[in-house]
């Protein structure tokens, strides 16, 4: 029995010592496993953050006021990845009544750039299949995001149209991602109307919002993620006092080609949206080298 016990500890043992061997060295050697691991880290570590986030959220209920709980909390989230961020026209947010933010949409590490510049008071438009995510299903829950199935059109308009409301009554924001989907391509996807309707239906101003491509540090097809920088442009509202159902399209239009317009010439005019193949748009001080370390990268490089 003693023996089998010792015989087996010790196999555990090296298969420990070899994993320790192998880990940092696959790492260091394997772009697609280091890719690997960085995002498995980021999913984790939110799913973590959001069990600290839920008892304190917890404690007021269901409320807008603790989307300030989650954004401190995920603050910090770009620094473990050697993410700088850049922000320019914070100022454009300044208003007291509420708006409709519109934002072109990457990927999940969108987060990042949101929690760098999310106002008080607003909340984020999701799909309602982030609330089975586990705990952050839950923390967004608490966190007052807004939930909308779009597998069933109708069920969203009503939410919408209830936001719409809620934005007035209660002097909320609202943060939606018009694209309806993550666009890893550079550039956008053609926009919905939700978050023009929502505007237009409140009489609130719309403000967009382009953050440039990840493309220097990160890419999903390629199984790439460096270090590197986002610069986050927040455009001036565009007003919908007096405006009607009718004029929805052509707000879109005007908003999405705004958000083009300074994707394409913005940035200290070298574009927000580099070119395929080039990974030096505005983040552009060079991939892999250009800004590694200067965020203390803890996965380095
Ligand atoms: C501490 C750790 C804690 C962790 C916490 C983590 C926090 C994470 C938060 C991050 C959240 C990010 C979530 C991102 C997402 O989930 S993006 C996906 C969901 N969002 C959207 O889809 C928004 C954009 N979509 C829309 O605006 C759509 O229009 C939608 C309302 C959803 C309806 O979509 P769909 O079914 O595809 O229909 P259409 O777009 O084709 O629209 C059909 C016609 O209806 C008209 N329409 C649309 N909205 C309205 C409205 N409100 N009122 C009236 N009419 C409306 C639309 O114009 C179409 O008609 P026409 O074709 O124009 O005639
Ligand atoms: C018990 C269940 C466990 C589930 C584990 C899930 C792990 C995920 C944990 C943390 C993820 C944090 C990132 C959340 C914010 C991401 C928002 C996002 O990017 O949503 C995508 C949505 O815009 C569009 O979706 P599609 O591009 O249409 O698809």
């Amino acid at each position: 029995q003693t023996i089998w016990w010792g015989n087996w500890l010790s196999l555990v043992q090296w298969a420990l010592a070899l994993l320790l061997l192998v880990v940092p060295v696959l790492y260091e050697c394997s772009r697609t496993f280091k890719y690997f691991c960085k995002m498995a880290f980021y999913n984790g570590w939110i799913l973590m953050l959001a069990v600290l986030a839920i008892p304190l959220c917890a404690l007021r209920g269901r409320s807008v006021e603790n989307m300030k709980i989650i954004r401190s909390m995920l603050h910090h989230v770009k620094h473990l990845y050697g993410i700088r961020i850049e922000v320019r026209g914070l100022e454009n947010f300044n208003l007291a009544e509420p708006y409709v933010v519109v934002s072109n949409h990457q990927s999940s590490l969108d987060l990042l750039g949101m929690m760098e510049v999310l106002p008080d008071r607003c909340v984020p438009i999701a799909k309602k299949e982030l609330m089975y995510m586990g705990t952050v299903g839950l923390a967004c829950w608490l966190g007052g995001i807004i939930f909308i199935n779009r597998k069933k059109t109708d069920d969203a308009i009503g939410v919408m149209s209830e936001t719409a409301r809620t934005m007035l009554r209660d002097n909320v924001r609202v943060w939606v991602f018009p694209e309806g989907t993550r666009n890893h391509n550079g550039s956008m996807l053609p926009f919905k109307r939700g978050a023009f309707h929502l505007a237009v239906q409140a009489q609130v101003p719309v403000i967009p919002i382009v953050m440039s491509s990840y493309r220097d540090f990160y890419s999903k097809k390629e199984r790439r993620f460096t270090t590197g920088r986002c610069l986050i442009q927040v455009l001036a509202p565009m007003p919908t006092q007096g405006l009607g159902p009718e004029a929805v399209p052509a707000l879109t239009d005007r908003v999405r080609q705004a958000m083009l317009d300074e994707g394409s010439s913005g940035g200290d005019g070298r574009g927000f949206w580099g070119r395929e193949g080039d990974y030096s748009g505005v983040a552009g001080e060079g991939g892999d080298g250009g800004l590694a370390g200067e965020g203390g990268d803890q996965f380095a490089g």
